[in-house]
């Protein structure tokens, strides 16, 4: 019988986690990226960060990615998680992890992005962003709101 826990089942889908970033300023306010024309959701806004590598944790993956591509430093003691998407993408499924972060060495760079924004909560959902996104900003919008 065929249920939907057997959609994760040898010979089934394959999950593709990607780790993401919500950086946030003194003012509450969330840095996010532009991909660059070219990439698969050219143009689109996301938080900065990338795929889970085989053999890595996500908090290793989220490490690497903010260097590559922001060019600051992160430790994993300074990530909280805070909400996760799960979509279908392409062929694949994707399982996009949201951490957020208040503390970083550098200041961000966009060495991969085509422009890098920080986004007051409320101007959030009028940005063009992955619909998987679109959870995740509801999520963090509702975090920043109770946290005051
Ligand atoms: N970084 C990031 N990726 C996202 C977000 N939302 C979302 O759907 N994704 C998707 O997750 C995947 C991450 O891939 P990526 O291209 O950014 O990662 P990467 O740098 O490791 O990939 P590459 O080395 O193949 O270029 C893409 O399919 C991207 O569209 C988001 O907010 N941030």
């Amino acid at each position: 019988m065929a249920d939907d826990r057997s959609e994760n089942t040898a010979g089934g889908i394959a999950l593709m986690p990607v780790v993401a970033a919500a950086l946030l300023d003194a003012r509450g306010r969330v840095l996010l990226q532009r991909r660059p024309s070219g990439k698969q959701m050219a143009d689109l806004w996301e938080f900065p960060g990338g795929k889970v590598e085989a053999g890595e944790t996500p908090e290793a993956a989220l490490v690497r990615e903010l260097g590559e591509e922001l060019a600051i430093r992160v430790v994993p003691a300074a990530m909280t998680p805070l909400a996760f998407a799960s979509a279908a993408l392409g062929a694949k499924h994707l399982l996009l992890l949201l951490y957020v972060i208040r503390d970083w060495t550098g200041t961000p760079q966009p060495l991969e992005a085509s422009a890098l924004a920080w986004v007051a909560p409320a101007a959030m959902a009028e940005l063009a962003m992955p619909p998987a996104d679109v959870p995740l900003v509801a999520a963090l919008a509702h975090f920043l709101a109770i946290q005051g």
